[in-house]
């Protein structure tokens, strides 16, 4: 796993700072993972239900390589890290390891948007990054691969996205006042605005660009070389679904930050 962010260290751990220095990094990691996935074709039997047959199991083929990753990581602890949010909670198993203990960082709380991370991901961002592929026919030899490689790309998503814990977090401590008083009037549109911030949004998208046109290219040229991945599709990825749910995180996290505490 790719956490460089520094959980045992409170301060730390909520500095805007390092925060959004640790989504930068994961915007490497998503854009390479896009990469491996946009060689092969969309593959839209992987996902079906029963589409293709699993001994003991109505699961489609990638829900079940998903809760089976689940459930070997989380027997290392993975999902007791609280930058790690499961797809299947319910595959879990007890970790064979003994328990770390994480300093509370995070408020608690039940914020989990990865049903929605999966559904764009099937609906929508895979369609736009296999577009170049997508004339090919399925592949049942890249059924395996593909779907291994779809669980990295949504590990990957899923922690950037639900990082808007840690975001939210910092920007309560930061201004706790004015989010009391919006946390109260349940007034999400208003939690919404306070947590947005445009020109941070315009640079990441900027930024991607660059990262998915240089990552995409074979830097010893060619003139075969088209690029690897279609910049737009990754950008567009961002733009419609990776930044708008972490702002879900982020006010979802913020609706039930005062739960138990002093503010109630
Ligand atoms: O960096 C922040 O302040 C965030 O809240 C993260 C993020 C993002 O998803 O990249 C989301 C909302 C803000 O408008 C800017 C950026």
């Amino acid at each position: 796993m790719d956490s460089t962010i520094d959980l045992s260290d409170a301060s730390k751990a909520l500095d805007l700072f390092n925060i959004r220095y640790q989504l930068i990094r994961l915007e490497d990691t998503i854009t390479f993972h896009l990469i491996e996935r946009a060689q092969f074709p969309l593959n839209a039997t992987i996902y079906k239900a029963g589409g293709i047959a699993i001994p003991n199991s109505d699961l489609s083929l990638f829900d079940w390589i998903m809760s089976a990753s689940e459930r070997l990581h989380a027997l290392v602890r993975r999902y007791e890290s609280p930058d790690e949010t499961p797809f299947f909670p319910s595959a879990l198993e007890k970790p064979i390891l003994q328990p770390l203990h994480y300093p509370q960082i995070l408020h608690a709380n039940d914020v989990n948007v990865n049903p929605e991370i999966k559904d764009s991901y099937i609906n929508h961002i895979l369609p736009t990054v296999c577009a170049q592929r997508e004339e090919r026919p399925e592949q049942q030899e890249n059924y395996g691969s593909a779907a291994t490689i779809d669980v990295l790309v949504l590990q990957s998503l899923s922690r950037r996205i639900h990082f808007g814990k840690f975001v939210a977090e910092s920007k309560f401590r930061t201004e706790t006042d004015r989010f009391v008083k919006l946390i109260k009037a349940e007034d999400r549109k208003g939690i919404d605005e306070a947590i947005t911030n445009m020109a941070v949004e315009q640079q990441v998208l900027d930024r991607l660009k660059l990262k998915a046109a240089t990552y995409g290219t074979d830097p010893s040229g060619g003139s075969r070389d088209v690029g690897k991945i279609d910049v737009d599709a990754v950008v567009n990825t961002y733009k419609n679904y990776v930044i708008p749910l972490t702002k879900v995180v982020e006010v979802e996290y913020l609706m039930q930050r005062l739960k138990g505490t002093e503010w109630e």
